[in-house]
């Protein structure tokens, strides 16, 4: 579908739309870490860095190396390794972690410090003039070692819009790489996410950056809220896994972004990996992938209701919006059930190299769903009522 003529696609006259040129920090590896199962040794670290950079990401976002002294090890160890992405530290707005973060081997540092009354108050205790002095110090300092530096406000949607601009005037002015938004705790939606990044657009001169939590549901639609309003890079995890419920997933982005930029998401990223990182992340960390994960939960591509499945088997995009080929998956077509109809019937009858007339397959659909009315089916059911009708008939 060119771009012209795809509904989903940014307008063309929406120029600060980032819709078609998005770029991923990966956070399974910082964000990720925070969340309440997760504990990841060295060689699985280094495996998922190495199945995330195969997929494509542009950015790999890791545990502050003042965590602990392996968090600093494994740092080092996956800066080695040569990835085709840049690896980002994760670190509080402070000398002493900057310090460490610039011997690890990075590309970049992110800095976060929270300016919500929130966090002012209760996590770090300090006011506007102290945050935009120690932002000075630290951007200058990484800067200094020729590293990429990123500078975010945490809690920014509760966080005074006049405190926020300045601080992020104040950082772009001194040639911050990236400036982050960050919805910490999950209560912005997207119209209020597209106000601020316009807003912010107007102030700075270098990138934007946009976190979000899920808390309530939005991370998705707020990164593509923030994508329109001209943010240019989303933060990701496998699974949306990070602290609480977590962030906005790699795979549902992927989801939303492919139907958006078809061309662009395929050309970048390796869509067809999908599943095995999400596999791989989640056995990782001892959960299972949702039932209803956009992609590739189990049901995903499967098409139940009798007037569904006769559409789709006409024309699949009738009912999906996601080819399930981009992703390397398989359409289903679940006729054992009650609520299939005659046309999934006849599709099952054709798989089995069976020969029956339209009004057969007909009747032979009615004995399924009254069987399907009394208890649950399974396909075996299914194929020996349609093969003992066949052989009734013979
Ligand atoms: C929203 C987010 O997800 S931000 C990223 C969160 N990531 C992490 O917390 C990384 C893992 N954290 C850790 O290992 C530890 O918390 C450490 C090593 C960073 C700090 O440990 P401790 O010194 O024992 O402090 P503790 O964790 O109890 O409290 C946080 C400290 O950081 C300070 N702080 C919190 N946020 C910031 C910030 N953005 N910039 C500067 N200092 C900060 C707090 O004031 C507090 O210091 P204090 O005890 O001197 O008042
Ligand atoms: O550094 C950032 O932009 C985000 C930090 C974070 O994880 C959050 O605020 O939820
Ligand atoms: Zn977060």
């Amino acid at each position: 579908m060119s771009v012209q003529s795809n509904p989903y696609a940014p307008s063309p006259f929406d120029l600060v739309s980032n819709v078609d040129k998005f770029q991923l920090i990966e956070s399974t590896l910082r964000e990720g870490e925070q969340f309440a199962n997760a504990f990841f040794s060295t060689e699985k670290k280094i495996e998922i860095a190495k199945a995330l950079d195969d997929f494509g990401v542009d950015y790999i976002e890791l545990t502050s190396p003042v965590a602990s002294e392996q968090s600093r090890k494994d740092c080092e160890a996956i800066c080695k390794l040569g990835l085709k992405a840049k690896i980002l530290t994760h670190i509080r707005c402070h000398m002493d972690d900057a310090k460490v973060a610039v011997e690890t081997g990075v590309d970049g540092v992110d800095v976060v410090i929270g300016t919500s009354q929130f966090l002012r108050q209760f996590s770090h205790g300090k006011d506007m003039n102290y945050i935009s002095k120690s932002a000075v110090e630290v951007i200058e300092f990484v800067k200094s070692k020729g590293l990429e530096i990123r500078f975010s406000s945490e809690d920014s949607f509760r966080s005074d819009i006049v405190d926020l601009l300045n601080i992020y005037k104040t950082v772009s002015a001194i040639g911050v790489n990236r400036v982050g938004i960050a919805d910490t705790v999950g209560c912005a939606n997207p119209r209020q996410v597209y106000d601020l990044v316009r807003t912010l657009k107007a102030v700075v001169s270098c990138d934007i950056e946009c976190h979000f939590h899920d808390d309530t549901g939005c991370a998705i639609g707020n990164a593509y809220s923030a994508l329109e309003a001209g943010a240019k890079l989303i933060d990701v995890s496998v699974l949306g896994i990070g602290e609480r419920n977590g962030i906005t997933p790699l795979g549902g982005l992927m989801a939303r972004m492919i139907v958006a930029a078809p061309e662009y998401v395929k050309s970048k990223y390796k869509l067809h990996k999908i599943r095995d990182i999400e596999n791989l992340v989640a056995e990782a960390v001892e959960v299972n992938v949702p039932f209803n994960n956009p992609i590739t939960g189990f049901c995903a591509f499967t098409h139940k209701a009798g007037i569904h499945a006769k559409a789709i088997l006409a024309n699949p995009s009738t009912y999906e919006i996601l080819n399930p080929q981009d992703f390397g998956l398989k359409r289903y077509i679940h006729f054992a059930n009650r609520l299939t109809g005659w046309n999934a019937i006849k599709s099952r009858v054709e798989q089995l190299n069976l020969h029956l007339t339209d009004d057969q397959i007909k009747d032979v659909t009615q004995k399924i769903k009254k069987i399907g009315d009394v208890r649950q089916l399974n396909i075996e059911d299914v194929d020996s009522i349609i093969k003992e009708f066949h052989s009734d008939l013979q």
